[in-house]
């Protein structure tokens, strides 16, 4: 397969002097095309700065992010994102399939192959019949269904989406990630999502990279050698999944422990110091 998505070297700070702050340092990473990597990490880490610098919303301080070999330096035009708050990201006074139809405007097409590609994609989210309502009249999971149809229907090289599932009650969690694999193997979509829940990684991913508190730097990438065809229950029960979890969680818990000692030293150095400038 070949590589859709190139990250070498990843840095960036927010701000500068004493008050910098770096949030991702040093990341490299590849998504073959057809690809679904999940990224999971702890909270604040350094996940949606990834994912902003990865879609061209803010430019990295260091290093070089590349889709199907171009350079990123601003949105690309077929790159989608799925961003967590469904409620935000839809405009309430478009129909379900206006809001699909939206950023199809901007591509070169007649009206009536954008409104085709907008229900086609409707029908892929199972929203078909729902294309006259308006995001108020629909459940958050049915919105965030129209969420990703709008994504999916620019036919997107990548589809970026920053834990897209963490507004919604876990039942229709499990649906949405369901629908999710299934609509990213039908459309052999290239997919990095994040999430800082381990089982929806393990679960949904081909691959899981995890990343370490912050500055976000990469601990592991593990493949997901979980068939193909998965199942809420009997795969989350199988040892395969049990024992990636574990790996996971472990990977976590040790990278964390080892960060707040280092934070715990660092905290110790500067109050001796300080004790020595005081009793000087
Ligand atoms: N605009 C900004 N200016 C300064 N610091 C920022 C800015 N945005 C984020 N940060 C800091 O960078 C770090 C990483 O933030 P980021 O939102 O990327 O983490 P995250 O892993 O996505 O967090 P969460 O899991 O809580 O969504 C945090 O310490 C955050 O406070």
């Amino acid at each position: 397969m070949p590589t859709m998505l190139q990250v070498s070297g990843l840095n960036h700070r927010y701000g500068g002097g004493d008050g910098a702050h770096v949030a991702v340092r040093e990341l490299s990473f590849t998504v073959e095309a057809g690809q679904l990597a999940c990224i999971v990490g702890p909270s604040g880490c350094g996940k949606s700065t990834l994912l902003r610098c990865i879609g061209g919303l803010i430019k990295p301080t260091g290093g070089t992010v590349r889709l199907h070999g171009d350079l990123v330096d601003g949105v690309p035009d077929d790159l989608a994102v799925v961003f967590q708050d469904y409620s935000r990201s839809l405009f309430p006074w478009l129909t379900v399939l206006g809001n699909v139809e939206f950023p199809l405007r901007s591509l070169k097409m007649s009206r009536d192959e954008r409104r085709a590609r907008a229900r086609e994609a409707l029908a892929w989210v199972g929203l078909a019949d729902a294309d006259r309502k308006y995001p108020s009249q629909l459940s958050g999971g049915m919105q965030q269904r129209v969420s990703i149809a709008r994504a999916l229907a620019s036919r997107p090289a990548l589809l970026l989406m920053d834990e897209p599932f963490a507004s919604v009650d876990a039942q229709t969690r499990f649906e949405l990630e369901d629908l999710l694999r299934r609509v990213q193997r039908e459309r052999n979509s290239t997919v990095l999502l994040v999430t800082h829940d381990i089982d929806e990684s393990v679960y949904l991913g081909d691959r899981v990279l995890v990343l370490s508190s912050s500055p976000a730097t990469i601990v592991a990438d593990l493949p997901v050698g979980l068939p193909a065809e998965r199942d809420q229950i009997t795969t989350r029960e199988s040892a395969e999944f049990v024992t990636l979890r574990a790996e996971v969680a472990r990977l976590l818990r040790d990278r964390n422990a080892a960060a707040e000692q280092a934070l715990a030293e660092q905290v110790a150095t500067t109050e001796q110091v300080s004790t020595g400038r005081a009793n000087r």
